[in-house]
């Protein structure tokens, strides 16, 4: 069984890098870490980074999740080779562009590109927000499979993950920790990200961000809203290249895990994904083909 830890960083193609870290810093909000000629790294909290911009085709190049140690990553290489996925070691400088001291990747059955890492790096210094949002953390992330049911086999049986709610066949809400989930599947026809969330600190940085993305004309996609699943209270953006953001408040904790049952909610009653009845939805940033597996 791989532990994952927690959820580490979002890589992403960026056609118009100048214009997708202008939108990361400038709307979303993130700190801009570092910027190299083709390169960005960005962070919401102490991690190094939670999402990194490769300048190149648009779409999603992999997302990262830490174990704890290289034992634990070795003995992922070994369980991942004995399900029969091919796993690739990450080279001493792909690890220095992920601020990870190590890595490895593989693609789950659908073809999202999966990156285990060990020791992220942590940023101890105060986060230099750039223009107050409320963030809080990298909350948790979304990929998307065309078979929910089958992508919860594979995290659940391969990884600590457990199901905490499910919406139908539609999606599939996991957490590694006490947190409601910090990895959910979504149905989507091909491999990619549906999107990446960003706490924030109160219900009034939801509505003030709202107004703020409204006032710039940003695309909304859904919300504000409340998930009856997690309890949160959402927004969905759309970003360049692709990316949808979230920002959300009062994420449900499941404190005793024996005592939760996951849910079942039925994604065509009216108040099954947003209990203020909203309506909306989220448009997926592609993955990337990195050659990583023949198809
Ligand atoms: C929009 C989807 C179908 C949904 O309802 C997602 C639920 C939650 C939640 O309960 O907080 C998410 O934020 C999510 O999975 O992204
Ligand atoms: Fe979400």
């Amino acid at each position: 069984m791989i532990h994952l830890q927690d959820i580490a960083y979002v890589r992403s193609g960026a056609a118009d890098l100048a214009t997708a870290v202008g939108f990361a810093v400038d709307v979303v909000g993130l700190e801009l870490v570092e910027r190299t000629g083709d390169r960005a790294w960005l962070r919401a909290d102490e991690r190094h980074h939670c999402l990194a911009f490769v300048e190149g085709r648009s779409g999603v190049l992999s997302t990262g999740f830490t174990v704890s140690d290289e034992n634990a990553l070795a003995d992922a290489e070994r369980t991942l080779e004995a399900a029969g996925v091919k796993v690739v070691r990450g080279s001493a400088a792909g690890a220095r562009e992920r601020h990870v001291r190590d890595y490895l990747a593989f693609e789950d059955p659908f073809g999202n590109v999966v990156e285990l890492v060990t020791d992220q790096v942590r940023l101890p210094r105060p986060l230099a927000f750039g223009r107050p949002a409320g963030i809080t953390e990298f909350g948790h992330l979304c990929l998307d499979a065309p078979d929910v049911r089958a992508a919860y086999r594979f995290w659940s049986s391969l990884f600590n993950t457990r199901v905490s709610d499910w919406i139908g066949d539609r999606a599939c809400l996991l957490r590694i920790d006490p947190v409601h989930h910090k990895l959910a599947v979504f149905k989507g026809d091909r491999p990619g990200l549906c999107h990446m969330n960003f706490q924030v600190a109160s219900l009034d940085d939801v509505m003030r961000n709202w107004r703020f993305l409204e006032e710039r004309g940003v695309e909304i996609e859904f919300g504000p809203g409340r998930h009856p699943q997690s309890t949160a209270v959402f927004l969905y953006f759309k970003g360049p290249e692709g990316l949808t953001y979230e920002y959300s408040y009062g994420v449900r904790r499941i404190t005793d895990e024996q005592a939760w049952r996951p849910r079942y909610f039925d994604p065509d009653e009216p108040d099954a994904i947003d209990m203020w009845r909203g309506k909306g939805s989220i448009s997926s940033q592609p993955q990337l083909s990195t050659g990583l597996v023949e198809r």
